[in-house]
Protein backbone atom coordinates (compact mmCIF):
# COMPACT_ATOMS: atom_id res chain seq x y z
CA UNK A 1 0.00 0.00 0.00
CA UNK A 2 0.84 3.48 -0.82
CA UNK A 3 0.44 4.95 2.63
CA UNK A 4 2.51 2.33 4.48
CA UNK A 5 5.29 3.71 2.59
CA UNK A 6 6.08 6.69 4.43
CA UNK A 7 10.01 7.16 3.72
CA UNK A 8 8.52 7.51 0.47
CA UNK A 9 6.68 10.56 1.13
CA UNK A 10 7.13 13.55 -1.61
CA UNK A 11 7.73 16.80 0.19
CA UNK A 12 5.00 18.99 1.28
CA UNK A 13 3.42 21.27 -1.52
CA UNK A 14 4.86 24.43 -0.04
CA UNK A 15 8.50 23.16 -0.28
CA UNK A 16 7.99 21.82 -3.32
CA UNK A 17 6.71 25.32 -4.62
CA UNK A 18 9.41 26.70 -2.87
CA UNK A 19 12.43 25.01 -4.43
CA UNK A 20 10.51 25.20 -8.11
CA UNK A 21 10.72 28.93 -7.19
CA UNK A 22 14.47 28.73 -7.07
CA UNK A 23 14.94 26.51 -9.08
CA UNK A 24 12.81 24.64 -11.57
CA UNK A 25 15.09 21.98 -12.96
CA UNK A 26 15.96 20.66 -9.05
CA UNK A 27 11.84 20.56 -8.28
CA UNK A 28 11.36 18.73 -11.20
CA UNK A 29 14.17 16.18 -10.65
CA UNK A 30 12.77 15.77 -7.17
CA UNK A 31 8.96 14.68 -8.67
CA UNK A 32 10.79 12.26 -11.55
CA UNK A 33 13.17 10.45 -8.51
CA UNK A 34 10.10 9.79 -6.59
CA UNK A 35 8.33 8.28 -9.78
CA UNK A 36 10.71 6.32 -10.06
CA UNK A 37 11.25 5.52 -6.44
CA UNK A 38 7.30 4.78 -6.23
CA UNK A 39 6.61 2.59 -9.33
CA UNK A 40 9.58 0.59 -8.57
CA UNK A 41 6.92 -0.12 -5.48
CA UNK A 42 4.44 -1.63 -7.53
CA UNK A 43 6.83 -3.97 -9.56
CA UNK A 44 5.52 -6.87 -7.25
CA UNK A 45 2.08 -6.18 -6.75
CA UNK A 46 -0.99 -8.24 -7.88
CA UNK A 47 -1.89 -5.66 -11.38
CA UNK A 48 -5.62 -6.69 -10.97
CA UNK A 49 -5.80 -5.17 -7.56
CA UNK A 50 -8.47 -2.16 -7.19
CA UNK A 51 -6.40 -1.16 -4.65
CA UNK A 52 -3.88 -0.74 -6.56
CA UNK A 53 -5.99 1.21 -8.97
CA UNK A 54 -6.68 3.39 -6.28
CA UNK A 55 -4.11 3.88 -5.14
CA UNK A 56 -2.02 4.98 -8.34
CA UNK A 57 -4.89 7.50 -8.79
CA UNK A 58 -4.11 9.62 -5.09
CA UNK A 59 -0.57 8.88 -5.39
CA UNK A 60 1.07 12.63 -5.26
CA UNK A 61 3.21 12.06 -7.48
CA UNK A 62 0.98 11.51 -10.59
CA UNK A 63 -1.06 14.57 -9.18
CA UNK A 64 2.31 16.32 -9.88
CA UNK A 65 2.98 15.27 -12.93
CA UNK A 66 -0.29 16.16 -14.26
CA UNK A 67 0.17 19.74 -12.73
CA UNK A 68 3.28 19.87 -14.86
CA UNK A 69 1.31 18.55 -17.95
CA UNK A 70 -1.12 21.68 -17.31
CA UNK A 71 1.53 23.92 -16.79
CA UNK A 72 3.45 23.24 -20.53
CA UNK A 73 0.01 23.36 -22.04
CA UNK A 74 -0.99 26.43 -20.80
CA UNK A 75 2.75 27.57 -21.82
CA UNK A 76 2.36 26.56 -25.01
CA UNK A 77 -1.19 27.61 -25.86
CA UNK A 78 -0.01 31.61 -24.40
CA UNK A 79 3.21 31.77 -27.08
CA UNK A 80 2.68 35.16 -28.47
CA UNK A 81 2.93 35.05 -32.09
CA UNK A 82 3.21 38.57 -34.29
CA UNK A 83 -0.06 39.81 -35.97
CA UNK A 84 2.35 40.06 -39.16
CA UNK A 85 5.37 38.57 -39.77
CA UNK A 86 6.88 42.31 -40.91
CA UNK A 87 5.50 44.14 -37.49
CA UNK A 88 8.42 45.30 -35.96
CA UNK A 89 10.08 46.24 -39.64
CA UNK A 90 6.42 48.28 -40.48
CA UNK A 91 6.38 49.92 -36.86
CA UNK A 92 9.38 51.71 -37.36
CA UNK A 93 8.67 52.87 -41.07
CA UNK A 94 5.82 54.07 -38.91
CA UNK A 95 7.69 56.16 -36.73
CA UNK A 96 10.29 57.28 -39.32
CA UNK A 97 7.10 58.60 -41.69
CA UNK A 98 5.79 60.93 -38.56
CA UNK A 99 8.85 62.24 -37.70
CA UNK A 100 9.60 62.97 -41.09
CA UNK A 101 6.02 65.07 -41.39
CA UNK A 102 6.39 66.75 -37.96
CA UNK A 103 9.94 67.87 -39.73
CA UNK A 104 8.71 69.13 -42.60
CA UNK A 105 5.79 71.13 -41.19
CA UNK A 106 3.53 68.86 -44.08
CA UNK A 107 0.22 69.45 -42.01
CA UNK A 108 -2.94 68.85 -43.54
CA UNK A 109 -5.69 70.05 -44.29
CA UNK A 110 -3.79 72.65 -46.51
CA UNK A 111 -5.53 76.30 -45.55
CA UNK A 112 -5.79 78.81 -48.75
CA UNK A 113 -3.35 82.14 -48.05
CA UNK A 114 -4.13 84.78 -45.77
CA UNK A 115 -5.02 87.74 -48.66
CA UNK A 116 -2.29 90.26 -48.33
CA UNK A 117 -4.97 93.14 -47.86
CA UNK A 118 -7.08 92.44 -44.42
CA UNK A 119 -7.93 95.87 -43.36
CA UNK A 120 -6.38 96.92 -39.33
CA UNK A 121 -10.06 96.40 -38.15
CA UNK A 122 -10.57 92.86 -39.52
CA UNK A 123 -11.41 90.67 -36.34
CA UNK A 124 -9.81 87.18 -35.96
CA UNK A 125 -12.16 84.71 -35.56
CA UNK A 126 -12.25 81.33 -33.63
CA UNK A 127 -14.25 78.03 -34.76
CA UNK A 128 -15.27 75.71 -31.96
CA UNK A 129 -16.38 72.53 -32.56
CA UNK A 130 -18.24 70.63 -29.80
CA UNK A 131 -19.66 67.25 -29.84
CA UNK A 132 -23.11 67.25 -28.35
CA UNK A 133 -24.16 64.27 -25.84
CA UNK A 134 -26.73 64.19 -23.22
CA UNK A 135 -25.63 67.11 -21.00
CA UNK A 136 -26.23 70.70 -21.76
CA UNK A 137 -23.32 72.80 -23.20
CA UNK A 138 -23.16 74.89 -20.05
CA UNK A 139 -22.52 78.33 -21.31
CA UNK A 140 -24.82 81.05 -21.30
CA UNK A 141 -25.71 83.89 -23.74
CA UNK A 142 -26.89 87.47 -23.89
CA UNK A 143 -27.68 89.91 -25.99
CA UNK A 144 -25.51 93.31 -25.77
CA UNK A 145 -27.17 96.42 -24.52
CA UNK A 146 -25.88 98.80 -27.28
CA UNK A 147 -24.32 97.08 -30.11
CA UNK A 148 -26.92 94.45 -29.76
CA UNK A 149 -24.30 91.67 -30.64
CA UNK A 150 -25.04 88.08 -28.86
CA UNK A 151 -22.10 87.08 -26.30
CA UNK A 152 -21.16 84.70 -24.44
CA UNK A 153 -22.57 85.79 -20.89
CA UNK A 154 -21.26 82.82 -18.65
CA UNK A 155 -18.92 79.64 -18.88
CA UNK A 156 -20.71 77.23 -16.13
CA UNK A 157 -17.63 75.23 -14.10
CA UNK A 158 -17.92 71.31 -15.27
CA UNK A 159 -19.90 72.22 -18.43
CA UNK A 160 -18.98 70.97 -21.92
CA UNK A 161 -18.18 74.61 -22.94
CA UNK A 162 -15.74 74.92 -20.11
CA UNK A 163 -14.45 71.71 -20.46
CA UNK A 164 -13.28 72.41 -24.32
CA UNK A 165 -11.42 75.18 -22.79
CA UNK A 166 -12.25 77.26 -26.10
CA UNK A 167 -15.38 79.07 -24.81
CA UNK A 168 -14.65 82.27 -22.58
CA UNK A 169 -17.44 84.79 -21.12
CA UNK A 170 -17.44 87.62 -23.65
CA UNK A 171 -16.78 85.80 -26.84
CA UNK A 172 -18.78 86.72 -29.54
CA UNK A 173 -21.05 84.83 -31.32
CA UNK A 174 -20.83 85.29 -35.02
CA UNK A 175 -22.29 82.05 -36.57
CA UNK A 176 -24.06 79.06 -35.02
CA UNK A 177 -23.99 75.90 -37.22
CA UNK A 178 -23.35 78.15 -40.44
CA UNK A 179 -25.98 80.31 -39.51
CA UNK A 180 -25.25 83.88 -39.08
CA UNK A 181 -26.47 84.81 -35.65
CA UNK A 182 -26.50 88.77 -36.71
CA UNK A 183 -29.96 90.57 -35.48
CA UNK A 184 -31.30 87.36 -34.17
CA UNK A 185 -32.48 87.34 -30.18
CA UNK A 186 -30.64 85.31 -27.72
CA UNK A 187 -34.09 82.79 -27.90
CA UNK A 188 -33.36 82.41 -31.50
CA UNK A 189 -29.60 81.15 -31.30
CA UNK A 190 -30.99 79.04 -27.89
CA UNK A 191 -33.70 77.82 -30.36
CA UNK A 192 -31.15 76.82 -33.01
CA UNK A 193 -28.64 75.32 -30.58
CA UNK A 194 -32.07 73.24 -29.57
CA UNK A 195 -32.52 71.55 -33.06
CA UNK A 196 -28.70 70.46 -33.40
CA UNK A 197 -27.62 67.43 -33.60
CA UNK A 198 -24.50 65.61 -33.26
CA UNK A 199 -22.01 68.25 -33.72
CA UNK A 200 -21.92 71.88 -32.96
CA UNK A 201 -19.78 74.60 -34.86
CA UNK A 202 -19.73 78.22 -33.28
CA UNK A 203 -17.62 81.09 -35.19
CA UNK A 204 -16.62 83.38 -32.37
CA UNK A 205 -14.87 86.53 -32.21
CA UNK A 206 -12.61 85.94 -28.90
CA UNK A 207 -12.82 88.13 -25.90
CA UNK A 208 -9.74 90.33 -25.65
CA UNK A 209 -8.99 89.40 -22.25
CA UNK A 210 -10.32 86.23 -20.73
CA UNK A 211 -11.33 85.77 -17.60
CA UNK A 212 -9.29 83.95 -15.19
CA UNK A 213 -11.04 82.65 -12.51
CA UNK A 214 -7.88 82.86 -9.57
CA UNK A 215 -10.49 82.53 -6.27
CA UNK A 216 -9.81 79.68 -4.34
CA UNK A 217 -12.79 77.47 -3.75
CA UNK A 218 -15.22 78.43 -0.57
CA UNK A 219 -17.87 76.06 1.02
CA UNK A 220 -20.79 77.88 2.28
CA UNK A 221 -24.12 76.58 4.26
CA UNK A 222 -27.08 77.59 2.81
CA UNK A 223 -29.13 79.03 5.77
CA UNK A 224 -32.22 80.08 3.28
CA UNK A 225 -33.73 78.30 0.36
CA UNK A 226 -33.55 79.30 -3.32
CA UNK A 227 -36.26 78.36 -5.95
CA UNK A 228 -34.63 79.50 -9.12
CA UNK A 229 -38.24 78.65 -11.13
CA UNK A 230 -40.03 81.24 -8.63
CA UNK A 231 -36.97 83.96 -8.99
CA UNK A 232 -37.69 86.18 -11.99
CA UNK A 233 -33.97 87.93 -11.92
CA UNK A 234 -31.97 85.11 -12.77
CA UNK A 235 -30.66 85.25 -16.03
CA UNK A 236 -31.18 81.95 -17.09
CA UNK A 237 -33.13 79.88 -15.15
CA UNK A 238 -32.31 76.29 -16.61
CA UNK A 239 -28.29 76.84 -15.70
CA UNK A 240 -29.99 77.68 -11.69
CA UNK A 241 -29.12 76.09 -8.67
CA UNK A 242 -31.78 75.25 -6.17
CA UNK A 243 -30.90 74.39 -2.63
CA UNK A 244 -32.25 74.26 0.59
CA UNK A 245 -31.17 74.84 4.16
CA UNK A 246 -28.52 73.48 5.93
CA UNK A 247 -27.32 72.19 2.12
CA UNK A 248 -23.35 72.58 1.67
CA UNK A 249 -22.61 74.18 -1.20
CA UNK A 250 -19.15 74.64 -3.04
CA UNK A 251 -18.57 78.02 -4.72
CA UNK A 252 -16.67 77.96 -7.45
CA UNK A 253 -16.81 81.01 -8.98
CA UNK A 254 -17.98 84.39 -7.77
CA UNK A 255 -16.84 86.82 -10.99
CA UNK A 256 -20.05 88.38 -11.36
CA UNK A 257 -20.98 90.67 -8.24
CA UNK A 258 -24.60 89.27 -8.78
CA UNK A 259 -24.74 85.27 -9.54
CA UNK A 260 -22.06 83.20 -8.60
CA UNK A 261 -21.88 79.82 -9.58
CA UNK A 262 -21.71 76.93 -7.03
CA UNK A 263 -22.41 72.87 -6.93
CA UNK A 264 -23.98 70.82 -3.80
CA UNK A 265 -21.29 68.83 -2.50
CA UNK A 266 -23.83 65.83 -2.09
CA UNK A 267 -23.43 66.27 -6.21
CA UNK A 268 -20.23 67.17 -6.96
CA UNK A 269 -20.34 65.11 -10.31
CA UNK A 270 -22.82 67.39 -11.91
CA UNK A 271 -21.68 70.84 -13.42
CA UNK A 272 -22.24 74.09 -11.01
CA UNK A 273 -25.68 76.54 -12.07
CA UNK A 274 -26.39 79.68 -10.66
CA UNK A 275 -27.15 81.02 -7.34
CA UNK A 276 -27.77 84.25 -6.35
CA UNK A 277 -24.13 86.24 -4.61
CA UNK A 278 -24.72 86.84 -0.64
CA UNK A 279 -25.11 90.11 -1.34
CA UNK A 280 -28.36 90.02 -3.76
CA UNK A 281 -29.58 87.27 -2.11
CA UNK A 282 -29.89 89.10 1.46
CA UNK A 283 -31.17 92.03 -0.67
CA UNK A 284 -33.67 88.90 -2.04
CA UNK A 285 -34.69 88.07 1.29
CA UNK A 286 -35.15 91.13 2.86
CA UNK A 287 -38.17 92.34 -0.70
CA UNK A 288 -39.32 88.48 -0.93
CA UNK A 289 -38.75 85.90 1.74
CA UNK A 290 -39.47 87.26 4.93
CA UNK A 291 -40.62 84.30 6.38
CA UNK A 292 -43.11 84.48 9.83
CA UNK A 293 -41.28 84.25 13.06
CA UNK A 294 -41.28 81.45 14.80
CA UNK A 295 -44.21 81.20 17.29
CA UNK A 296 -43.00 78.69 20.13
CA UNK A 297 -45.47 77.02 22.29
CA UNK A 298 -47.42 79.35 24.12
CA UNK A 299 -50.68 77.54 24.95
CA UNK A 300 -49.49 76.38 28.26
CA UNK A 301 -51.12 78.33 31.07
CA UNK A 302 -50.39 78.67 34.67
CA UNK A 303 -52.73 78.06 37.07
CA UNK A 304 -52.24 75.42 39.37
CA UNK A 305 -48.97 75.08 40.44
CA UNK A 306 -47.11 71.80 41.99
CA UNK A 307 -43.51 71.43 42.09
CA UNK A 308 -42.48 68.31 40.99
CA UNK A 309 -39.15 66.45 41.21
CA UNK A 310 -38.12 65.57 38.07
CA UNK A 311 -34.87 64.49 38.11
CA UNK A 312 -35.38 62.31 41.29
CA UNK A 313 -36.85 58.49 41.13
CA UNK A 314 -33.82 57.97 38.84
CA UNK A 315 -30.88 55.40 39.83
CA UNK A 316 -29.25 58.78 40.53
CA UNK A 317 -29.01 62.70 40.59
CA UNK A 318 -29.18 63.92 37.19
CA UNK A 319 -29.43 68.17 37.31
CA UNK A 320 -31.13 69.90 34.59
CA UNK A 321 -34.23 68.01 34.81
CA UNK A 322 -36.46 70.07 36.89
CA UNK A 323 -39.82 70.80 35.98
CA UNK A 324 -39.45 74.39 36.97
CA UNK A 325 -36.30 74.88 34.78
CA UNK A 326 -38.20 73.09 31.78
CA UNK A 327 -41.51 74.96 31.86
CA UNK A 328 -39.21 77.87 32.19
CA UNK A 329 -37.39 76.86 29.19
CA UNK A 330 -40.40 77.08 27.30
CA UNK A 331 -41.50 80.50 28.10
CA UNK A 332 -37.55 81.52 28.14
CA UNK A 333 -38.66 84.22 24.40
CA UNK A 334 -41.41 85.76 26.56
CA UNK A 335 -39.46 87.24 28.94
CA UNK A 336 -39.05 91.28 28.62
CA UNK A 337 -35.30 90.74 29.75
CA UNK A 338 -34.57 87.97 27.45
CA UNK A 339 -35.89 90.08 24.59
CA UNK A 340 -33.95 93.51 25.01
CA UNK A 341 -30.46 91.12 25.99
CA UNK A 342 -30.76 88.88 23.08
CA UNK A 343 -30.84 92.18 20.86
CA UNK A 344 -27.91 93.84 21.77
CA UNK A 345 -26.55 90.49 21.83
CA UNK A 346 -26.89 89.97 18.02
CA UNK A 347 -28.83 87.15 18.19
CA UNK A 348 -30.43 85.63 14.94
CA UNK A 349 -32.66 87.62 13.18
CA UNK A 350 -34.83 86.50 10.43
CA UNK A 351 -32.84 88.01 7.65
CA UNK A 352 -29.62 86.98 9.05
CA UNK A 353 -26.50 86.30 6.56
CA UNK A 354 -27.63 84.12 3.57
CA UNK A 355 -24.76 81.80 3.31
CA UNK A 356 -22.33 81.07 6.03
CA UNK A 357 -18.85 79.80 5.52
CA UNK A 358 -18.34 76.71 6.64
CA UNK A 359 -14.87 74.11 6.51
CA UNK A 360 -14.51 70.32 7.33
CA UNK A 361 -13.34 70.02 11.28
CA UNK A 362 -12.15 66.84 13.01
CA UNK A 363 -12.04 67.15 16.66
CA UNK A 364 -8.58 65.73 18.01
CA UNK A 365 -8.34 63.13 20.45
CA UNK A 366 -6.70 65.69 22.85
CA UNK A 367 -9.71 68.80 21.83
CA UNK A 368 -12.69 69.10 24.39
CA UNK A 369 -15.58 67.18 23.36
CA UNK A 370 -18.00 69.07 21.35
CA UNK A 371 -21.28 70.23 23.16
CA UNK A 372 -24.14 68.04 22.16
CA UNK A 373 -27.50 70.25 21.95
CA UNK A 374 -30.76 68.77 21.75
CA UNK A 375 -33.80 70.59 20.40
CA UNK A 376 -37.45 69.66 19.15
CA UNK A 377 -41.10 70.56 20.32
CA UNK A 378 -42.17 70.34 23.25
CA UNK A 379 -43.11 66.65 24.49
CA UNK A 380 -41.05 65.03 21.82
CA UNK A 381 -38.92 63.25 24.09
CA UNK A 382 -36.01 65.66 24.39
CA UNK A 383 -35.49 64.97 28.05
CA UNK A 384 -36.45 61.48 28.11
CA UNK A 385 -33.56 60.95 25.00
CA UNK A 386 -31.26 62.94 27.08
CA UNK A 387 -31.78 60.96 30.57
CA UNK A 388 -31.44 57.62 28.51
CA UNK A 389 -28.22 59.14 27.46
CA UNK A 390 -26.55 59.89 30.43
CA UNK A 391 -27.71 56.90 32.59
CA UNK A 392 -26.62 54.77 29.59
CA UNK A 393 -23.21 56.57 30.47
CA UNK A 394 -22.69 58.66 33.51
CA UNK A 395 -19.12 58.79 33.27
CA UNK A 396 -19.11 59.55 29.56
CA UNK A 397 -22.32 62.25 29.20
CA UNK A 398 -23.66 64.45 31.80
CA UNK A 399 -25.73 67.59 31.99
CA UNK A 400 -24.95 71.12 32.65
CA UNK A 401 -25.86 72.31 36.37
CA UNK A 402 -28.61 75.17 35.96
CA UNK A 403 -28.37 78.83 37.65
CA UNK A 404 -31.63 79.60 39.71
CA UNK A 405 -32.37 82.60 41.76
CA UNK A 406 -34.83 80.63 43.69
CA UNK A 407 -34.03 80.66 47.05
CA UNK A 408 -32.39 77.13 47.91
CA UNK A 409 -34.70 74.17 49.16
CA UNK A 410 -33.54 72.32 52.55
CA UNK A 411 -32.58 68.99 50.76
CA UNK A 412 -31.28 70.66 48.29
CA UNK A 413 -27.31 71.01 47.42
CA UNK A 414 -25.69 74.29 45.89
CA UNK A 415 -24.38 73.42 42.61
CA UNK A 416 -26.08 69.17 42.18
CA UNK A 417 -29.91 70.97 41.21
CA UNK A 418 -29.02 74.62 40.56
CA UNK A 419 -26.41 76.80 41.34
CA UNK A 420 -28.28 79.71 43.72
CA UNK A 421 -27.50 82.99 42.97
CA UNK A 422 -28.73 86.48 43.47
CA UNK A 423 -30.56 88.72 41.27
CA UNK A 424 -27.53 90.57 40.65
CA UNK A 425 -25.23 88.42 39.91
CA UNK A 426 -27.38 86.39 37.58
CA UNK A 427 -28.43 89.45 35.05
CA UNK A 428 -24.32 90.38 35.75
CA UNK A 429 -23.61 87.00 33.90
CA UNK A 430 -26.87 87.43 31.06
CA UNK A 431 -25.48 91.11 30.24
CA UNK A 432 -21.96 89.64 29.94
CA UNK A 433 -23.33 86.84 27.78
CA UNK A 434 -22.35 84.40 30.18
CA UNK A 435 -25.53 82.52 29.96
CA UNK A 436 -26.59 80.21 26.86
CA UNK A 437 -29.98 80.23 27.89
CA UNK A 438 -32.36 81.65 30.57
CA UNK A 439 -36.07 82.42 31.61
CA UNK A 440 -38.24 83.33 34.11
CA UNK A 441 -40.03 81.22 35.90
CA UNK A 442 -42.64 82.81 38.89
CA UNK A 443 -40.37 85.27 39.47
CA UNK A 444 -36.85 83.33 39.41
CA UNK A 445 -35.06 83.09 36.67
CA UNK A 446 -33.35 80.47 35.85
CA UNK A 447 -30.62 79.23 33.14
CA UNK A 448 -27.31 77.39 31.63
CA UNK A 449 -24.44 79.27 31.87
CA UNK A 450 -21.30 78.95 29.85
CA UNK A 451 -19.40 77.68 32.77
CA UNK A 452 -21.59 75.15 33.87
CA UNK A 453 -21.21 73.44 30.29
CA UNK A 454 -17.58 74.24 30.47
CA UNK A 455 -16.77 72.62 33.75
CA UNK A 456 -18.78 69.46 32.24
CA UNK A 457 -16.21 69.69 29.17
CA UNK A 458 -13.34 70.25 30.64
CA UNK A 459 -13.95 67.04 33.14
CA UNK A 460 -13.24 65.25 29.39
CA UNK A 461 -17.30 64.47 29.48
CA UNK A 462 -19.47 65.12 27.06
CA UNK A 463 -22.17 67.92 27.69
CA UNK A 464 -25.78 66.83 26.81
CA UNK A 465 -28.00 69.85 26.40
CA UNK A 466 -31.79 70.58 25.74
CA UNK A 467 -32.32 74.15 24.30
CA UNK A 468 -35.02 76.18 22.63
CA UNK A 469 -34.60 77.58 19.09
CA UNK A 470 -34.21 80.46 19.29
CA UNK A 471 -31.32 80.34 21.76
CA UNK A 472 -29.20 78.66 18.93
CA UNK A 473 -27.12 81.08 18.00
CA UNK A 474 -26.11 81.84 21.48
CA UNK A 475 -24.45 78.50 21.57
CA UNK A 476 -22.66 78.45 17.89
CA UNK A 477 -18.88 79.60 19.12
CA UNK A 478 -15.81 78.33 18.02
CA UNK A 479 -15.40 77.67 22.39
CA UNK A 480 -18.73 75.15 22.67
CA UNK A 481 -18.57 74.02 19.15
CA UNK A 482 -22.10 72.32 19.34
CA UNK A 483 -23.37 69.73 17.12
CA UNK A 484 -26.70 70.21 17.09
CA UNK A 485 -29.79 67.20 16.87
CA UNK A 486 -33.14 67.93 16.19
CA UNK A 487 -35.44 65.32 17.79
CA UNK A 488 -38.62 65.19 15.32
CA UNK A 489 -41.83 63.60 16.28
CA UNK A 490 -43.16 60.72 13.36
CA UNK A 491 -46.78 60.91 12.25
CA UNK A 492 -49.77 61.09 13.75
CA UNK A 493 -50.55 57.40 13.14
CA UNK A 494 -47.59 56.07 14.76
CA UNK A 495 -47.52 58.98 17.82
CA UNK A 496 -51.11 57.94 19.00
CA UNK A 497 -49.52 54.55 19.72
CA UNK A 498 -46.23 54.62 21.04
CA UNK A 499 -47.10 57.50 23.67
CA UNK A 500 -50.61 55.53 24.74
CA UNK A 501 -48.67 55.70 27.68
CA UNK A 502 -46.61 58.66 27.85
CA UNK A 503 -46.64 61.85 30.48
CA UNK A 504 -46.98 65.96 28.94
CA UNK A 505 -45.63 68.02 31.48
CA UNK A 506 -47.52 71.11 32.05
CA UNK A 507 -47.79 73.74 34.86
CA UNK A 508 -51.32 72.76 35.59
CA UNK A 509 -51.27 69.26 35.59
CA UNK A 510 -49.37 66.44 36.41
CA UNK A 511 -48.75 63.29 34.54
CA UNK A 512 -51.21 64.38 32.23
CA UNK A 513 -51.43 61.74 29.05
CA UNK A 514 -51.26 63.22 25.17
CA UNK A 515 -54.43 64.03 23.38
CA UNK A 516 -54.86 64.19 19.53
CA UNK A 517 -54.46 67.71 19.97
CA UNK A 518 -51.06 67.94 21.89
CA UNK A 519 -49.37 65.44 18.93
CA UNK A 520 -51.12 67.38 16.66
CA UNK A 521 -49.28 70.76 17.99
CA UNK A 522 -46.19 69.24 18.21
CA UNK A 523 -46.16 67.91 14.84
CA UNK A 524 -47.09 71.97 13.95
CA UNK A 525 -44.35 72.74 15.78
CA UNK A 526 -41.49 70.69 14.66
CA UNK A 527 -42.34 72.02 10.87
CA UNK A 528 -42.46 75.49 12.32
CA UNK A 529 -39.09 74.90 13.92
CA UNK A 530 -37.52 72.94 10.54
CA UNK A 531 -38.97 75.44 8.42
CA UNK A 532 -37.12 78.41 10.44
CA UNK A 533 -34.23 76.87 12.15
CA UNK A 534 -33.67 73.91 9.89
CA UNK A 535 -29.46 75.08 8.27
CA UNK A 536 -28.74 75.07 11.88
CA UNK A 537 -29.43 71.24 12.85
CA UNK A 538 -26.60 69.00 12.19
CA UNK A 539 -28.60 65.71 12.17
CA UNK A 540 -32.07 64.84 12.56
CA UNK A 541 -33.88 62.09 14.51
CA UNK A 542 -37.26 60.86 14.01
CA UNK A 543 -38.24 59.71 17.82
CA UNK A 544 -40.71 56.77 17.08
CA UNK A 545 -39.14 53.81 18.83
CA UNK A 546 -37.36 55.14 22.16
CA UNK A 547 -34.94 52.21 21.57
CA UNK A 548 -34.10 53.07 17.69
CA UNK A 549 -34.20 56.90 18.74
CA UNK A 550 -31.22 56.12 21.59
CA UNK A 551 -29.42 53.99 19.12
CA UNK A 552 -29.23 56.73 16.69
CA UNK A 553 -28.38 59.20 19.26
CA UNK A 554 -25.47 57.48 20.47
CA UNK A 555 -24.25 56.80 16.58
CA UNK A 556 -24.68 60.26 15.76
CA UNK A 557 -22.97 61.54 18.95
CA UNK A 558 -20.18 59.54 18.07
CA UNK A 559 -20.07 60.42 14.73
CA UNK A 560 -20.16 64.14 15.56
CA UNK A 561 -16.99 63.37 17.80
CA UNK A 562 -14.51 61.19 16.01
CA UNK A 563 -15.62 62.26 12.07
CA UNK A 564 -14.81 65.29 9.88
CA UNK A 565 -18.20 67.59 10.24
CA UNK A 566 -18.76 70.83 8.49
CA UNK A 567 -18.49 73.80 11.06
CA UNK A 568 -18.80 77.54 10.81
CA UNK A 569 -15.47 78.36 9.14
CA UNK A 570 -15.07 81.01 12.16
CA UNK A 571 -14.86 78.47 14.41
CA UNK A 572 -11.99 77.38 13.07
CA UNK A 573 -9.95 80.49 12.02
CA UNK A 574 -10.45 81.94 15.74
CA UNK A 575 -9.67 79.07 17.34
CA UNK A 576 -6.09 79.19 19.31
CA UNK A 577 -6.33 75.30 20.11
CA UNK A 578 -6.32 74.52 16.06
N1 LIG B 1 -40.20 57.31 21.75
C1 LIG B 1 -41.03 57.41 22.78
N2 LIG B 1 -41.95 56.47 22.97
C2 LIG B 1 -42.82 56.56 24.01
N3 LIG B 1 -42.81 57.56 24.90
C3 LIG B 1 -41.91 58.52 24.77
C4 LIG B 1 -40.97 58.50 23.70
N4 LIG B 1 -40.20 59.59 23.83
C5 LIG B 1 -40.62 60.25 24.90
N5 LIG B 1 -41.63 59.62 25.47
C6 LIG B 1 -42.40 60.05 26.65
O1 LIG B 1 -43.06 61.27 26.30
C7 LIG B 1 -43.17 62.10 27.44
C8 LIG B 1 -42.60 63.46 27.12
O2 LIG B 1 -41.21 63.31 26.86
P1 LIG B 1 -40.18 64.36 27.41
O3 LIG B 1 -40.50 64.75 28.79
O4 LIG B 1 -38.82 63.87 27.15
O5 LIG B 1 -40.53 65.58 26.46
P2 LIG B 1 -39.64 66.83 26.08
O6 LIG B 1 -39.36 66.78 24.65
O7 LIG B 1 -38.49 66.93 26.99
O8 LIG B 1 -40.63 68.03 26.31
P3 LIG B 1 -40.60 69.14 27.47
O9 LIG B 1 -39.36 69.93 27.26
O10 LIG B 1 -41.82 69.91 27.23
O11 LIG B 1 -40.59 68.41 28.76
C9 LIG B 1 -42.46 61.38 28.58
O12 LIG B 1 -43.43 60.69 29.32
C10 LIG B 1 -41.56 60.40 27.86
O13 LIG B 1 -41.28 59.27 28.63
Amino acid sequence: MIQSDKGADPPDKKDMKLSTATNPQNGLSQILRLVLQELSLFYSRDVNGVCLLYDLLHSPWLRALLKIYDCLQEFKEKKLVPATPHAQVLSCEALLSAHDTIAQKDFEPLLPPLPDNIPESEEAMRIVCLVKNQQPLGATIKRHEMTGDILVARVIHGGLAERSGLLYAGDKLVEVNGVSVEGLDPEQVIHILGMSRGTIMFKVVPVSDPPVNSQKMVYVRAMTEYWPQEDPDIPCMDAGLPFQKGDILQIVDQNDALWWQARKISDPATCAGLVPSNHLLKRKQREFWWSQPYQPHTCLKSTLYKEEFVGYGQKFFIAGFRRSMRLCRRKSHLSPLHASVCCTGGCYSAVGAPYEEVVRYQRRPSDKYRLIVLMGPSGVGVNELRRQLIEFNPSHFQSAVPHTTRTKKSYEMNGREYHYVSKETFESLIYSHRMLEYGEYKGHLYGTSVDAVQTVLVEGKICVMDLEPQDIQVVRTHELKPYVIFIKPSNMRCMKQSRKNAKIITDYYVDMKFKDEDLQEMENLAQRMETQFGQFFDHVIVNDSLHDACAQLLSAIQKAQEEPQWVPATWISSDTET
